[in-house]
């Protein structure tokens, strides 16, 4: 009754053999009816596109914005505000048991709308940026496997859930139009009154871009002009819009691997200790970490490493479809297909990673104890590889590690007490469950301030 084609690669050698050595095939997306079609406008978006011109000038966009010195300079002073505003959220629940999610959910959001739209005018206040997260919220189920089920099995178009889960998407495409709309001509009018100094992500993408009215047709029926002689893209609004991606898929991404170590630190409070040792002896107590404290907490990143080996966020990562037929290993792979890579089963593979059941967060520390250089034997997938490898990732492990120090710095994490015997809650991290991204069950911890320390000035 199925009519698409569906691979599941759980085998690392496979997996680069088709994304690196072959990326030139297997680097396009399959085609969904309400992710591809209605929601991003037959592909107009990076993390939806095919393979060919608009990826290329979407991913070189991308680049230009998140080159590693902006991130350093511009993006990570917005980062160490919003955390150091969270700390003071949490601290103001005085050790009482909460769920994490929606104060983490919030701030990584905020985050990112921040990074990627920069502060808007001050008659808007946080407005703009408030509708945004509001919809990214609303848009994550429409990336989600579920959201393909019409695509695998036609008649389901005309059940009543798959037809309002379209009505959806069409209701998202519109709300994320409009209020992109409203950030593009604050943004303009930014870009005139501050000119260099406004150096939002977009505004240093729109530096590089004729942007018309016009639509130009979609990717997935025509293919995109390059660079003109300026060396500029041209593109129009819907195209411009492509930043939202970076919200949706950044945030859920960054959200869940949050989700996830602050549950692994409460129940594992030894390694959290290590951590907060760790912490003192770098970056001393109570201060904002620089750059450079930071890329030296070598256990730390050690743990988050295990943490995303354990528990990839993207756990299939996002499908990769062949942009013509193949024969591989003797398997016809025919054009279109999608490929989804079980990073569990790649995450756990004895050969590579021994005793992949046991939570060992040394196996990415050198003997001196400083961190292993990512090599192609003992690298994860947590980020994939090839052509559409993460293009957010230095941005996310940025934003990561700033909130886990600062974090650690100010509190100690603690699961909520089980009212009738007195003792920690024993957090049940062994359950998850699955969307687009592998989030843990619901629980709740403790944010328990450490002795004489002082927050971090609120901003
Ligand atoms: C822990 C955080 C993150 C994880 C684990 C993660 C992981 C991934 C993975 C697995 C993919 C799919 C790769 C593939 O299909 O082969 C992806 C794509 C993408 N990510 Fe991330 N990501 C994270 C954070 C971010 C951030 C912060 C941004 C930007 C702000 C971002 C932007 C993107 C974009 C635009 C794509 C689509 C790329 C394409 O289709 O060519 N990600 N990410």
């Amino acid at each position: 009754m199925g009519s698409l084609n569906w691979i599941v690669i759980s085998d690392s050698k496979v997996a680069k053999e088709l994304f690196l050595m072959q990326g030139a095939n297997y680097s396009s997306r399959p085609y969904t009816r309400v992710a591809t079609g209605i929601y991003s406008r037959g592909g107009k978006t990076i993390a939806l596109c095919p393979y060919g011109n608009y990826l290329k000038m979407t991913r070189s966009l991308t680049q230009q914005g998140f080159r590693p010195h902006i991130i350093d300079t511009t993006y990570f002073p917005i980062i160490k505000q919003t955390v150091a505003d969270l700390i003071h959220k949490l601290s103001g629940y005085k050790s009482a048991a909460v769920n994490p999610d929606d104060h983490f959910a919030y701030t990584i959001t905020l985050t990112l709308a921040l990074i990627v739209y920069g502060r808007t005018s001050p008659e808007h206040g946080d407005i703009l940026i408030d509708e945004y997260v509001k919809i990214v919220d609303d848009a994550v189920p429409l990336i989600s496997f579920s959201s393909y089920a019409a695509d695998i099995f036609p008649w389901m178009r005309y059940l009543p859930f798959v037809q309002k889960s379209e009505i959806h998407a069409v209701n998202i495409r519109n709300n994320v139009d409009q209020t992109s709309k409203k950030l593009n001509e604050d943004l303009i009018k930014r870009m005139k009154e501050f000119g260099d100094k406004e150096n939002s992500f977009a505004a240093q993408i729109m530096r590089c871009c004729n942007i018309i009215e016009e639509p130009i047709p979609s990717p997935f029926i025509n293919d995109y002009p390059g660079k003109d002689e300026n060396g500029m893209y041209t593109i129009d609004w819907h195209d411009f819009n492509y930043l939202f991606a970076m919200l949706l898929i950044g945030g859920s991404s960054v959200i869940t691997t949050m989700k996830w170590t602050i549950g692994f630190l409460a129940k594992h409070q030894d390694i959290q200790q290590k951590i907060q040792h760790e912490i003192k002896e770098i970056v001393g107590e109570g201060k904002i970490p620089t750059l450079e404290q930071l890329e030296k907490l070598y256990y730390m990143q050690a743990v988050l490493k295990e943490i995303w080996r354990m528990r990839p966020p993207l756990y299939l990562l996002l499908p990769h479809s062949p942009s013509k037929d193949n024969v591989y290993r003797g398997y016809h792979i025919p054009k279109d297909s999608s490929l989804v890579v079980d990073v569990m089963s790649l995450h756990h593979d004895p050969s590579i990673f021994p005793n992949p059941e046991m939570f060992i967060p040394s196996r990415w520390l050198n003997s001196d104890g400083t961190l292993k250089q990512s090599d192609d034997l003992n690298d994860i997938w947590q980020f994939s590889k090839g052509r559409r490898r993460c293009p957010g990732d230095f941005l996310a492990e940025r934003i990561i590690n700033t909130l886990l120090c600062m974090l650690l710095d100010s509190f100690n994490i603690e699961p909520e007490i089980d009212a009738m015997t007195g003792k920690f809650v024993d957090l049940n991290l062994e359950a998850y469950e699955h969307g687009t991204v592998m989030t843990p069950r619901e629980y709740k911890v403790r944010f328990v301030k450490c002795d004489n320390v002082t927050l971090p000035e609120k901003v």
